[in-house]
């Protein structure tokens, strides 16, 4: 027998958990609060509906990422999450290439900015979600050091050309909000919606929870 369960096994039995996701920060993120995952990268289209707001955009592509894997593997708990970077209202995700990388990068010089991640839980045909904003003020940056930034290949998958676990971590003047979710997963959050769809989750990995309980 598998040593993962679903959600209809005895309590204390540990879920398959699945993590709908290419990038390696969410992978790290999750192994650091010891919750053993696969990843199953979740191939959904990323683009930005007419009209649609920074919040419900990213919380849709949460919700999307983590459906999407939750349906082809009905046994697993499955973890989906989005980030996106808005200044001035636009929504600033990944640079296509190193032009777009250094305008990112001067418009938010010197200036505040939000980061959303939305992180989405789902089993059973249930899918949970929520979405942290965090306030982000960069220091000022010459075009210079811009350049040499950008220079470095670290913006070139994350969205906003940066990356605050990283080099990007000298850009930062000041930040509000969960680190975690600039980085990609908020943790936090994250246990709390796991919690919510029946799992219980004690600094190590997770278990199904007692239905009395929850
Ligand atoms: C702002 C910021 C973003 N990022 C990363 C987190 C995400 O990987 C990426 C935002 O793009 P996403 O589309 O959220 O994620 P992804 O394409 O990398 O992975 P998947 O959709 O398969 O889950 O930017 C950082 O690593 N550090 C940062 O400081």
């Amino acid at each position: 027998m598998a040593s993962s369960a679903p959600l209809s096994s005895a309590p204390g039995t540990r879920p398959r958990v699945i993590l709908a996701s290419q990038s390696p920060r969410r992978r790290e993120l999750l192994a650091l609060i010891g919750i053993a995952h696969e990843v199953r990268p979740a191939d959904v289209d990323e683009s930005v509906h007419p009209d649609e707001a920074p919040v419900p955009h990213c919380e849709r592509l949460a919700r999307d990422k983590a459906h999407t894997l939750a349906v082809q593997h009905p046994d697993a708990v499955v973890i989906g999450s989005d980030t996106i970077v808005v200044i001035d209202g636009d929504i600033l995700g990944k640079p296509g290439d190193r032009a777009e990388a250094i305008a990112m990068i001067t418009r938010l010089s010197g200036r505040t900015h939000t980061v959303f991640t939305a992180v989405a839980v789902a089993h059973g045909g249930v899918t949970l979600s929520g979405v942290e904003s965090v306030s982000v003020t960069f220091r000022p940056l010459d075009a210079e050091q811009i350049a040499a930034y950008v220079d470095t290949g670290e913006p070139m998958d994350k969205a906003g050309a940066y990356g605050i676990q990283g080099f990007g971590a000298t850009n930062v003047e000041r930040i509000d909000g969960d680190y975690f979710a600039v980085m990609g997963l908020p943790l936090g959050r994250m246990v709390g919606l796991l919690r919510d769809l029946g799992f219980s989750y004690a600094f190590g990995p997770l278990t199904v929870a007692d239905s009395g309980a929850r």
